[in-house]
């Protein structure tokens, strides 16, 4: 798991190192990251660094710094550096020492003829000191370098964004790589403003940093963490999903639910909800049971619609006191207390219902309401998106492996309820099963990436559970 550190986070580490090491400069050693990453950058993309031309944006504090100290050692190597102090003060000593090593100082005006002829821009204005957006002339050379198509590498984060938030400010730099310093921020994982950071690169400055802010999830810790059969195992200890949703109106959740209930490895499944489901579940998916029995977890919600009786529906499974998996429409009729070990799978929209919020509110604070969510029905909830929070309980917080965003379609959400579903009856804990349910289904969508429908990405699971095998 990749730890993710607040900006303020990483300034106390920063406190505490230097009190520690005296005398020791962090500013060398991130500039020296940096400059390599733009040397390898470069070398990359074909110019070298030899006679590279490069545009070096400077802001008034550190991040500024951390540019000119790279951007003089890219002169040393041959680079020709052209260098817009964009806000008048630069740091004292980069621009001294940039300036000994060859880098030209030039003023916003020559700053656009510059671009047209770089080969990279290189992003300094701010860091994690810096407020949300960009002053006018930053903004045009940002959007400039965009429409020309002139790579930007941002300097620990693209300038105009907050370190610590999801959503960006409407003008920052969009970067192709971004080299940060001593931790992630939420900015580099959090979408959409991890869109605006490109690659990023993860220099080790030195920092010891304590709890994460949150740990994001990467292929090899899903790979690590599936549950795989052995030689004693049975149907039954591999787990029997209990599956009941779909109504008249909607049978098409209920069939993409099992689908990926049955695609992400099931013991057995007992379907047990309504009629049109039954029949289309019954030609299509004949390993699957029909009726009451046994189950070690539930699965309810997706396709219910409005019905009468829905709330009736939904206590009658939650009863059992088993594990479950409460998706979609189930989601508006949640009771104050819910068995132990229980999933809430909501997108932004029902986690705003949930709460008596509007959506934007969610989304301009999407842990902040999960957690509250979790808090309120101590249950770990699964906020779907572009970016997947796991969020449990006590507040801490997972992000499952992202996919590609052609999984923002009709049906993906009942494929991911069953395929956590199924984890659950595994045996695995809430917050594990969303992890790895969330994260399976985008590491299988990223094997097709374009507009393949739900249950087409479903039969792909199979083949990504297949490869965690072989790894382990
Ligand atoms: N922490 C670490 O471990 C390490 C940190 N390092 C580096 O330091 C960076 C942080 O440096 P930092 O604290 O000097 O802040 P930084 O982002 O340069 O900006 C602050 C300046 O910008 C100004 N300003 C702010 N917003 C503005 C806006 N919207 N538009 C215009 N101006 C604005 C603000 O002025 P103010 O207006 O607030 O007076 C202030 O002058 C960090 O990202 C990393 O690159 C590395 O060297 C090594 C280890
Ligand atoms: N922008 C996005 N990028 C990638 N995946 C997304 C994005 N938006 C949504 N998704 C995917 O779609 C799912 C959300 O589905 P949901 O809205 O609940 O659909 P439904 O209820 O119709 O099945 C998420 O779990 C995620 O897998
Ligand atoms: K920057």
């Amino acid at each position: 798991m990749i730890a993710v550190h607040t900006a303020q986070q990483v300034r106390e580490a920063e406190q505490a190192f230097f009190a520690a090491n005296p005398g020791v400069d962090l500013m060398q050693r991130a500039a020296d990251g940096l400059a390599e990453a733009v040397e390898n950058f470069l070398e990359g993309r074909g110019p070298g660094v030899d006679g590279a031309r490069l545009l070096v944006a400077v802001g008034p504090g550190n991040n500024g710094g951390d540019a000119l100290f790279a951007a003089a050692r890219l002169a040393r190597l041959g680079c020709r550096v052209e260098l817009w102090a964009t806000h008048g003060d630069a740091h004292e000593a980069g621009l001294a020492e940039a300036q000994a090593a060859g880098c030209q100082q030039i003023d916003a005006g020559q700053a656009t003829t510059a671009l047209a002829e770089a080969d990279l821009l290189l992003d300094g204005v701010l860091g994690i000191g810096g407020r949300p957006g960009l002053d006018a002339p930053v903004a045009t050379l940002a959007r400039e370098a965009r429409d020309l198509g002139i790579p930007v590498v941002a300097v620990d984060l693209p300038s105009g964004l907050d370190a610590d938030s999801s959503t960006p400010a409407e003008e920052s730099f969009h970067a192709t790589l971004t080299v940060t310093f001593g931790a992630l921020k939420p900015c580099h994982v959090l979408q959409p403003a991890a869109s605006r950071c490109g690659e990023v690169r993860l220099v080790d400055i030195g920092l010891e940093l304590g709890e994460p802010w949150a740990l994001a999830a990467a292929p090899g810790d899903i790979a690590q963490r599936w549950p795989l059969p052995g030689p004693t195992s049975d149907k039954y200890s591999r787990g029997v999903v209990g599956i009941d949703t779909g109504s008249v109106h909607y049978p098409g959740a209920a069939v993409l639910g099992t689908v990926g209930a049955l695609h992400a490895g099931a013991g057995m499944i007992r379907f047990c909800g309504p009629g049109p489901a039954d029949g289309l579940i019954r030609a299509a998916l004949p390993s699957v049971t029909h009726g009451e029995g046994r189950v070690q977890a539930w699965l309810v919600g997706s396709g219910w619609g409005d019905e009468p009786g829905d709330a009736e529906r939904l206590a009658g499974r939650l009863a059992d006191g088993l594990p479950t998996v409460v998706d979609a429409d189930a989601l508006r009729l949640l009771p104050d207390h819910l068995p132990a070990g229980c999933l809430l799978t909501p997108h932004a929209g029902e986690l705003a219902r949930l709460l008596d919020v509007e959506r934007e509110e969610v989304t301009a604070d999407p842990i902040g309401h999960a957690r509250a969510a979790a808090d309120r029905w101590q249950a770990v909830v699964l906020l779907k998106g572009a970016t997947q929070y796991v969020v449990q309980p006590d507040g801490a917080v997972w992000l499952a492996v992202p996919g590609p965003h052609w999984s923002a379609q009709a049906g993906s959400g009942d494929v991911l309820a069953g395929i956590c579903a199924t984890l659950l009856a595994a045996g695995l804990d809430a917050a594990r099963a969303a992890l790895l349910g969330a994260s399976v289904q985008a590491m299988a969508a990223r094997r097709r990436p374009g507009p393949y429908p739900p249950d087409d990405i479903a039969r792909e699971v199979p083949a990504v559970v297949g490869g965690f095998e072989v790894v382990r």
